[in-house]
């Protein structure tokens, strides 16, 4: 990945991290954590730690945007690797609509308390050790999916 500005004028690589803070920064500057997530704050003191919220905007926010990268694909049948023939305004209008959807999962995974980074490593050694090498090497030649067995 590239780097991001910062305020010194030097380059921070661009890490989950640092989408996550800046995604935090984004939602505090307009004061818009509450209508996000409609938290919820306890307020029984037996229950003092008990801090609830309803996904009312961002996750089916985040759906619709899968909906948005999706319909970029509608029509376009089978793409040959790097959309060699594609206008570059239609690149850059992919770049945004995967970011959409990049940028909510980074929010909401903050927002659960989930390491993403730590999750995803985690689930790409679950992954290696579902489908061997062994038996899972040359799927491309074959007309089975392994993955639908398993
Ligand atoms: N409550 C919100 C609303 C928006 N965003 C950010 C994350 C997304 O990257 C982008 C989504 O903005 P829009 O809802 O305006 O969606 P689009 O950019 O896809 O515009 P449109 O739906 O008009 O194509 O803004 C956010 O963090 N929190």
């Amino acid at each position: 990945m590239t780097g991001a500005k910062q305020a010194g004028g030097g380059e921070e690589p661009v890490t989950l991290d640092l989408l996550k803070r800046k995604m935090d920064d984004f939602t505090k500057e307009r004061d818009w954590e509450k209508k996000d997530f409609n938290y919820v704050l306890s307020t029984e003191s037996n229950t003092a730690n008990c801090e609830v919220f309803s996904f009312t905007i961002v996750f089916p926010k985040q759906v619709g945007e899968v909906g948005e990268l999706s319909e970029i694909f509608q029509w376009k049948g089978e793409v040959p690797k790097g959309l060699p023939d594609w206008k570059e305004e239609e690149k850059v209008h992919l770049g945004e609509e995967l970011s959409d959807v990049l940028l909510y999962l980074v929010r909401l995974s903050d927002v659960c308390g989930i390491d993403l980074d730590k999750a995803a490593l985690r689930k790409i050694e679950l992954n290696a050790l579902k489908y061997p090498v062994k038996e899972s090497s040359n799927r491309c030649n074959s007309t089975d999916d392994p993955s639908a067995a398993a």
